[in-house]
């Protein structure tokens, strides 16, 4: 809702005399929270129901957290605009703790994320990691209650809805490799509408720096099949008219990982993905994502 705000703010100030109004849902990505999104089947979890109530002409526009957009949209749907990114980095949050390296033998480190576990798990072995879902009160309540000695949330929604005090220190990217366009939020359209050009109407909101890297992101993340099942970061940062592009992929046990980076023209995101997921593919990917999908099939029997 935060976000959604936002993006009508914006609007009113270009359009002032447009009427613009948000029509709030809930998807099925907030309704089920007795499961990992890693084990909630199906693609789009956040953003389905926001497609329909396009498709039906309900709405003309959704906002999303990037971060939960698929790869590859439905057809008929597009992304008319990326907004500038917030922090893209997690964030350590505890009651009693400074950071993760303070955290004696066994405490409790809620996270929902196989990205952030895995992380979490090669460089804190003895740390216990225990599943996080919810909205960001809830999670911060079930900190609070004393369920966990610390979680681990992104820095963006901390920030944007006005707790940054709550993060007690912010996970180096060289440390935890933020996801695939965390941070940054989306708006998608319906293609091809006859009536009105909502990609020039929102053009004024889109970021091209931020566009960009999240291209490249989102790139890598498609080579992998784009889901939630396997823990993958990818993160891209631009100097002048260069990009530079790391990312990996890992087991959730945090006991293998392949990492790469490389460096191109900001104009070229695409191809850069391509790249980095070449030299990902070129380690052992491939038997780091047969043995994901053996954890997985472990941990459900
Ligand atoms: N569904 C999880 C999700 N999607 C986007 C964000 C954070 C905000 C962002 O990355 O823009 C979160 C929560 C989290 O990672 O703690």
């Amino acid at each position: 809702m935060w976000q959604a705000e936002h993006v009508r703010a914006q609007l009113s100030l270009l359009y002032p005399t447009c009427d613009i109004r948000i029509l709030g849902m809930t998807t099925r990505g907030d309704q089920i929270l007795d499961r990992a999104l890693s084990k909630v089947g199906g693609k789009g979890l956040f953003v389905k129901e926001l497609e329909v109530a396009m498709a039906e002409g309900r709405a003309d526009l959704a906002v999303h957290s990037l971060k939960d957009v698929p790869m590859d949209l439905p057809e008929g749907f597009e992304l008319a605009a990326v907004l500038e990114r917030e922090d893209p980095r997690d964030a350590f949050v505890s009651n009693d703790y400074a950071s993760l390296a303070d955290l004696p033998a066994g405490a409790v480190v809620g996270t929902s994320s196989l990205r952030r576990q895995a992380l979490i798990a090669a460089r804190y072995p003895q740390l216990v990691i225990k599943p996080l879902r919810g909205n960001l009160d809830t999670r911060l309540g079930k900190l609070d209650r004393g369920d966990y000695a610390a979680i681990i949330l992104a820095a963006a929604g901390l920030k944007r809805l006005g707790l940054p005090e709550r993060i007690r220190a912010v996970l180096d990217p060289a440390d935890s490799l933020p996801a695939a366009g965390q941070g940054a939020m989306a708006i998608e359209i319906l293609s091809g509408r006859s009536d009105v050009d909502m990609r020039a109407v929102l053009a004024p909101l889109n970021h091209e720096a931020t566009a960009r890297a999240v291209t490249a992101e989102r790139k890598v993340s498609k080579v992998f099949g784009g889901s939630c099942q396997i823990p993958l970061a990818a993160f891209a940062t631009l100097t002048g008219d260069q990009m530079t592009l790391r990312a990996m992929v890992g087991t959730p046990d945090g006991k293998r990982f392949a990492t790469a980076a490389a460096s191109g023209p900001a104009d070229a995101p695409e191809r850069l993905g391509q790249q980095v997921a070449d030299l990902l593919q070129g380690q052992d990917a491939h038997d780091i994502l047969a043995e994901c999908k053996a954890q997985a099939d472990a941990a459900d029997a």
